[in-house]
C-alpha cells in the first residue's frame, strides 16, 4: 500500500472568521442572565436594557405611528412597558393592553413607571402597528383559545407586527408553535437567538430578524447561526495540490458527478478529477479530468493517491451494486469523504466502516435521507439540532442536515444553524452542487466543519447572485461571485 501524505494545505485556507452568534436553550439564556445578575446588575435594570434596545429598534423602524403594545404577566410583559414608556417619551401615541396585571416584581416596577393608557386586553381596538409583548420565553403552555383569537386578529389587521424576544405561541427550545402560525414582521431577539428564531416552522413566520445585545456573554455557546466566512486567496507559494485535489466517483448517472465536479471548480478548487468506468461521458468538458478504471480494483489503486484532498461519493451513483462497490471502496480509502445522494441511501450497510476510519466522513442529508441514516437515533431530541447532533455523535462523523433550516453539526458537539435558505435552492442538482463546492472547501483546508459551514455559505450566496428560476448548472458558475463575497481582504 502507498504510504499517505498529506497534501500540502492553505491555499484557500481560513482566516479567522466570525464564529457566528450564539444560539441557546431558554435554561442556557435564564443561566446567562442570572450571570449578569451575579455582577450585580439588578432585574430591573436588564429588563430596561432590554426595552429600551428593542424601542430603539421599534422607533428606528416605525417612526411616529400610534403603537399598541400587548402585555403579558411576565417578565416579557414588563419590557412591553419599557418599551411603551420608552415610545411614548419620543411623542408616539401608545396604548398597553394588558392581559393581565404583572406578576413579577420587574413587570410591576416597569407597569409603575409607564405613564400612558393602560386597557384591558379584551377590550382593546386594533391599531397600525401592534409590539407582541404577551409571552416570550416563560411560554409554557398554547395560548386560551379566546386570547389567541383576539391576538390574531390584532396581529393580524396591524400594518407592522413586532414580536419582542419571540412571538407569544411559539416554543422557544422545540421551534414549534403550540397554537396556530402566526406571522410577524419583525422579531426583536433578546441576548441571544432561540432555536425558535432559526428552525422551521417557527422560522419563516418570524418576519426580519434582530438581536438586541443586553450583555450577556455567549462565549462558550456551541451552537451558533450561521456567518459570513473569511477566506484567504491564494498565496505565491500556491500550486494545484495545495489549493486542493477532489476526486468524484462516477457511478449510473454521470451528470450528477459532473455538477458536483463544476462546483468543486467553482468553490476554489486547485484540481478536479472523475473516476469512473470505461470511456468518459460525451459532455465531459475539457477542464475536468477523467480517470479512467477497470473494476473496484482500479477504483481502490486510483484513490491511494496521497495528493488527494477530498473524495466525493454519491452524486448520481445509483444504488445497484456497483454502486455498492464503489461506496466500499470509497469507504476504504485514506482520504476525507463527502457521502452524498445515493450513498446515504447505501450507507446503513456499512455503518460499521465509519468506526475508526482514520479520515473524516461528512454526510449531507435531506430529510429522507436523514430518516433512513437515523432509524430511533435522537428520537427523544427535542429539535433539529439536536437530531443532527444525535447523529453526528453516534455515527461519529460530520452531518450537514439539509433544508429551509439547514444544520450542520460536529461529533464534538459544535453545531451551526443556516437559516433561510433562498428557496429557488429547491431545484434538480443543487445537492450535488452543495457536495462539490463542500469537497473544494474541504480539500483546500481539512477542517470538516469549517467547509460544511462555508459550503453552505457559499450555496446560499451563489443563488442570491444567480437570481430566481437558476439551473444547477448555473448555480456552480455562480459560486466564483460567491466566494469573492468571502474574500479576506
Ligand atoms: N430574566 C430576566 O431578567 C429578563 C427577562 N427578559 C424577558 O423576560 C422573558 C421571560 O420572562 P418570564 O420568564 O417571566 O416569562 P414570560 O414573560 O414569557 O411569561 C411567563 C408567565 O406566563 C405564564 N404563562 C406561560 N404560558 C402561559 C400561557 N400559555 N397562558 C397564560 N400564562 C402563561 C407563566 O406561568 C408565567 O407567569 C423573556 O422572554 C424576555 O422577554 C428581559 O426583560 C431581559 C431580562
Ligand atoms: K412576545
Amino acid at each position: 500500500m502507498t504510504a499517505i501524505v498529506s497534501p500540502p494545505r492553505s491555499s484557500l485556507a481560513l482566516a479567522v472568521a466570525d464564529r457566528g452568534s450564539a444560539v441557546l436553550t431558554v435554561a442556557e439564556m435564564v443561566a446567562a442572565e442570572q450571570a449578569i445578575f451575579d455582577t450585580g446588575v439588578s432585574v430591573d435594570a436588564l429588563m430596561r436594557r432590554a426595552g429600551e434596545g428593542a424601542g430603539q429598534m421599534i422607533w428606528r423602524i416605525g417612526g411616529t405611528t400610534p403603537t399598541l403594545v400587548l402585555c403579558g404577566p411576565g417578565n416579557n410583559g414588563g419590557d412591553g412597558y419599557v418599551i411603551a414608556e420608552f415610545l411614548r417619551a419620543k411623542g408616539v401615541r401608545v396604548t398597553v393592553a394588558a392581559l393581565s396585571e404583572p406578576r413579577t416584581d420587574a413587570a410591576r416596577n416597569a407597569r409603575a413607571r409607564f405613564c400612558g393608557e393602560v386597557v384591558r386586553f379584551d377590550e382593546v381596538e386594533p391599531a397600525t402597528q401592534v409590539v407582541d409583548c404577551l409571552f416570550g420565553s416563560g411560554l409554557t403552555r398554547p395560548l386560551d383559545g379566546a386570547v389567541w383569537h383576539r391576538f390574531a386578529e390584532l396581529v393580524g389587521q396591524a400594518r407592522r407586527s413586532f414580536a419582542i424576544d419571540l412571538p407569544s405561541g411559539a416554543d422557544a427550545d422545540r421551534a414549534v408553535w403550540l397554537n396556530e402560525p402566526l406571522r410577524f414582521d419583525h422579531v426583536l431577539a433578546l441576548g441571544a437567538w432561540k432555536y425558535a428564531h432559526l428552525l422551521e416552522p417557527v422560522a419563516s413566520d418570524c418576519g426580519a430578524l434582530s438581536l438586541i445585545e443586553i450583555g450577556v456573554d455567549t462565549e462558550a455557546a456551541r451552537v451558533r447561526r450561521i456567518a459570513r466566512p473569511s477566506i484567504v486567496a491564494p498565496d505565491a507559494r500556491s500550486h494545484k495540490y495545495r489549493r486542493g485535489l477532489v476526486a468524484v466517483l462516477v457511478g449510473a448517472m454521470p451528470g450528477a458527478a459532473l455538477l458536483a465536479a463544476h462546483a468543486a471548480q467553482g468553490a476554489g478548487a486547485g484540481y478536479v478529477k472523475l473516476i469512473g468506468e470505461g470511456d468518459p461521458p460525451p459532455q465531459l468538458p475539457a477542464d475536468i479530468v477523467w480517470q479512467r478504471t477497470d473494476g473496484a480494483g482500479s477504483v481502490a489503486e486510483a484513490l491511494q493517491d496521497s495528493r488527494i484532498g477530498t473524495v466525493v461519493v454519491g452524486p448520481g451513483l445509483g444504488r445497484d451494486d456497483q454502486a455498492r462497490a464503489l461506496l466500499e471502496t470509497a469507504l476504504g480509502c485514506p482520504h476525507p469523504l463527502i457521502v452524498d445522494a445515493d450513498a446515504l441511501h447505501l450507507l446503513p450497510g456499512y455503518f460499521a466502516s465509519l468506526k475508526g476510519r482514520g479520515a473524516p466522513v461528512l454526510l449531507t442529508p435531506h430529510q429522507g435521507e436523514f430518516d433512513v441514516l437515523a432509524g430511533e437515533t435522537g428520537a427523544d431530541a427535542i429539535n433539529k439540532v439536536a437530531r443532527a447532533e444525535a447523529l453526528a455523535r453516534t455515527l461519529d462523523t460530520f452531518v450537514l442536515y439539509k433544508g429551509a433550516d439547514t444544520v450542520i453539526a460536529a461529533p464534538d458537539g459544535r453545531a451551526v444553524i443556516a437559516d433561510r435558505r433562498y428557496s429557488w435552492l429547491s431545484v434538480a442538482g443543487t445537492g450535488d452542487v452543495l457536495a462539490g463546492c463542500m469537497a473544494a472547501r474541504l480539500a483546500g483546508h481539512a477542517q470538516p466543519f469549517d467547509a460544511m459551514t462555508e459550503a453552505a455559505w457559499l450555496h446560499d450566496r451563489a443563488a442570491r447572485i444567480a437570481g430566481p428560476a437558476f439551473s444547477a448548472l448555473q448555480l456552480a458558475n455562480a459560486l466564483p461571485r460567491a466566494l469573492e463575497t468571502c474574500l479576506e481582504r
